[in-house]
């Protein structure tokens, strides 16, 4: 038995842990498997965020990592938004970072300046401090009780998604050591260390299949896969460090849920990776995230209607009026169709945007959705 908690998981199950309450707003789940709806779901990434008064009282003067590891504060942050907004999905707070720290690297979010590794790897011999076989319930077991305490407090309201960077984006942190604009420091391995990138893209990829599938059995209902620095890889790149490990995890994670009768949506969103729309369409993932530099119609095309697409409203349309954001998102929703359509914004929101004008993406979403599916 690989996790502790998976003797609640009954196998053949599909909704996961029995005593969890009945899920009432299926719309995502089913916008992702292409399904009929009634209304476009629609979420945002960074929903529970620094734009909310209640997440800053929330989080002020906390460390950010200790708040991620305490499971109350992470419910109570994943709730927030959907206080306010009818929003038709939750994504449990917690940060991408967590599994670096998992794999033994220092990581420490410093104010103003971001994520901070104070050693990140500098050459390959590096690679010998990290942990190799993690213990994704000792060392992330906080991830899990946060997801499954929330999947409790949500009262089955929407579907809570789990998420993990994906490797390629963990590496860069790992060797830059924090932000960057180049990212020249993490390339510099592709291009000197192509070996030992790939130990370290195959070590990270191990790690987030376990971490995945112990978010699934914690009560996860879809997962989603960053990979937010593919737009800094070339084709040629990104087709040989990021493509072949996402599609390995989410074959990984798949194969081993489906021995357990389980079937959760995953959702990869590589930012800025337009140059692979349609290998990504073909990754074993049945949603496809766009940021906002592809255009809805031809995503559709290029993607030939083999999933489901999320996306793609610049973050920066909030700044709008809400007449204006109204209009927008009629558009994208003409572009994309309703079905197998998952609406969102093509990044996450900024900490200096209005909820009010939130609140106006999500209604518009919901409103032109419902008139367009009514016509059809
Ligand atoms: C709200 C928040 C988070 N992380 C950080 C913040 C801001 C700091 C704070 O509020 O104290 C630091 C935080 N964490 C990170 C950054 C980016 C730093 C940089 O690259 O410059 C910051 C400021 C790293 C990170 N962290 C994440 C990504 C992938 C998504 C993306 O591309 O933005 C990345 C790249 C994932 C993430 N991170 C977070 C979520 C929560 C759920 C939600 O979306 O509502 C998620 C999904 C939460």
């Amino acid at each position: 038995m690989p996790f502790s908690w998976m003797p609640r998981v009954i196998a053949g199950e599909r909704e996961g842990p029995k005593d969890f309450p009945q899920l009432k707003n299926d719309t995502f789940l089913r916008a992702a498997r292409g399904e009929e709806i009634e209304h476009v779901p629609v979420w945002c990434m960074r929903q529970a965020g620094r734009y909310l008064p209640e997440f800053r009282e929330s989080r002020a003067g906390k460390d950010f990592f200790e708040t991620c590891q305490s499971p109350e504060a992470c419910c109570e942050l994943t709730l927030q938004p959907l206080r306010r907004f009818p929003f038709d999905a939750a994504i449990i707070f917690s940060d991408i970072l967590v599994v670096p720290q998992a794999m033994g690297m220092d990581v420490q979010m410093v104010a103003g300046k971001g994520p901070t590794f104070p050693e990140p790897l500098k050459e390959p011999e590096d690679l010998q401090r990290l942990q190799v076989k993690v213990d994704t319930a000792k060392e992330l077991g906080y991830v899990f009780r946060a997801i499954t305490l929330t999947r409790h407090k949500i009262e089955g309201k929407v579907p809570l998604i789990g998420f993990s960077g994906a490797p390629w984006t963990l590496m860069s942190y790992m060797i830059e050591g924090g932000g960057s604009n180049t990212h020249s420091k993490a390339k510099r391995w592709l291009y000197q260390h192509p070996e030992a990138s790939h130990m370290l893209l195959k070590m990270l990829t191990d790690v987030i299949v376990e971490y995945l599938l112990g978010q699934v059995a914690a009560g996860a209902q879809a997962l989603q896969v960053f990979e937010s620095h593919a737009g800094i890889l070339g084709p040629a790149e990104f087709k040989e460090f990021s493509l072949p490990y996402l599609r390995d995890i989410a074959r990984r994670v798949k194969d081993k849920l489906k021995e357990a009768g389980q079937d959760v949506p995953m959702i990869v969103f590589a930012k800025d990776a337009h140059y692979a729309l349609e290998e990504l369409s073909q990754s074993n993932y049945e949603v496809v995230g766009l940021d906002w530099t592809i255009d809805p119609l031809s995503a559709r095309e290029r993607t030939g209607g083999k999933v489901s697409l999320q996306g793609n409203m610049d973050p920066c349309a909030l700044y709008a009026p809400k007449e204006r954001i109204s209009d927008i998102v009629k558009k994208m929703l003409e572009g994309f169709g309703t079905r197998g359509y998952i609406a969102n914004l093509g990044h996450g929101v900024y900490p200096d945007m209005t909820p009010e004008n939130i609140g106006a993406f999500v209604e518009a979403v919901h409103q032109h959705s419902k008139q367009m599916i009514k016509q059809i």
